[in-house]
C-alpha cells in the first residue's frame, strides 16, 4: 500500500513558493532548494530507529540515544537531484552517495540512462532517492527499478513537486516506497511538464536556459 506524504510545514510551503517563482535568480534558487531539502531530510529520517548506548558526560554516566540502525544511502537521480542531494548531506554528512544519470527524451517523456555509480554494500543500506520533480514519474519508477536490481530493498523516494500522474504512475511500480513530497500540483502539460510547477528544474538550477 503506497503511502504519500506532503511536507506541509509553513518554512517548507515559503520556500516552494520561492522556487516556483520565475523572478528567483539561479544563485537564490539553489540556496533556497538546500534549505528545503534539508527541512525534507529531517522529516525523512524521523523513523530511524535509535538504540542507547552507554556514555559518560562530563558530570556522569548515561545511558543515551544514538542511531545504530540501517545505514544510509542517497541516490540522486543526475542532474537535478543533486540539488537536493547537497542539503540532504548539510544534515547526514556520513551518508553514502550513489549517481543515477537520467535524462527524458523529449519526444518520448521515456528515461535515458547515461551513468550508474553506486556503494558496493547499496543492498544493506536504507537508500533515499531524490529527484526535485515527479512529473510522468516515469524517470523515479526507472531509477528505483534500478536500485531493486542492485539489491536494494528499502527505500523512500523524495522529491519537491510531483503531479498526481507521477505519483500514480511510481506508485503503481513500486507501491512499497513511500514517497515524500513538497506539494502535489495540478497537472501535467501536453510536453510533460508539471503545472503550475517550477519550470526545467534542472534549467533552473544551473542556469542552463
Ligand atoms: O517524471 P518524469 O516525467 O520522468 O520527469 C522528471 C524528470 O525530469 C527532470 O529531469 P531531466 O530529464 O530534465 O534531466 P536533468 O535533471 O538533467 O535536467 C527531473 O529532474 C526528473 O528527473
Ligand atoms: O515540470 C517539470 C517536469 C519534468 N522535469 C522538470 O524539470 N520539470
Ligand atoms: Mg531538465
Amino acid at each position: 500500500m503506497a503511502t504519500i506524504t506532503v511536507l506541509d510545514h509553513p518554512l517548507l510551503r515559503h520556500k516552494l513558493t520561492l522556487l516556483r517563482d520565475k523572478e528567483t535568480p539561479t544563485g537564490k534558487f539553489r540556496q533556497v532548494a538546500r534549505e528545503i531539502s534539508l527541512l525534507m531530510a529531517y522529516e525523512v529520517t524521523r523513523d530511524l530507529p535509535l538504540q542507547e548506548i552507554d556514555i559518560e558526560t562530563p558530570l556522569e554516566p548515561m545511558r543515551a540515544d544514538y542511531l545504530l540502525g540501517k545505514k544510509l544511502c542517497i541516490v540522486s537521480i543526475l542532474r537535478a537531484g543533486n540539488g537536493i542531494l547537497e542539503g540532504m548531506l548539510d544534515l547526514v554528512p556520513s551518508a553514502r552517495v550513489g549517481h543515477i544519470g537520467l535524462y527524458r527524451d523529449p519526444a518520448t517523456l521515456q528515461p535515458v540512462q547515461y551513468y550508474l555509480k553506486l556503494p558496493s554494500d547499496i543492498a544493506d543500506r536504507l537508500v533515499i532517492l531524490v529527484d526535485p520533480m515527479l512529473a510522468t514519474g516515469h524517470s523515479a519508477a526507472a531509477a528505483a527499478s534500478r536500485l531493486r536490481q542492485a539489491g536494494v530493498t528499502a527505500m523512500k523516494f523524495v522529491c519537491l513537486l510531483a503531479a498526481p500522474e507521477g505519483i500514480a504512475a511510481f506508485t503503481g511500480a513500486h507501491p512499497d516506497v513511500p514517497v515524500f513530497t513538497g506539494a502535489i500540483d495540478r497537472e501535467l502539460d501536453s510536453h510533460g511538464y508539471i503545472r503550475p510547477g517550477l519550470g526545467d528544474a534542472g534549467d533552473r538550477f544551473y542556469g542552463t536556459r
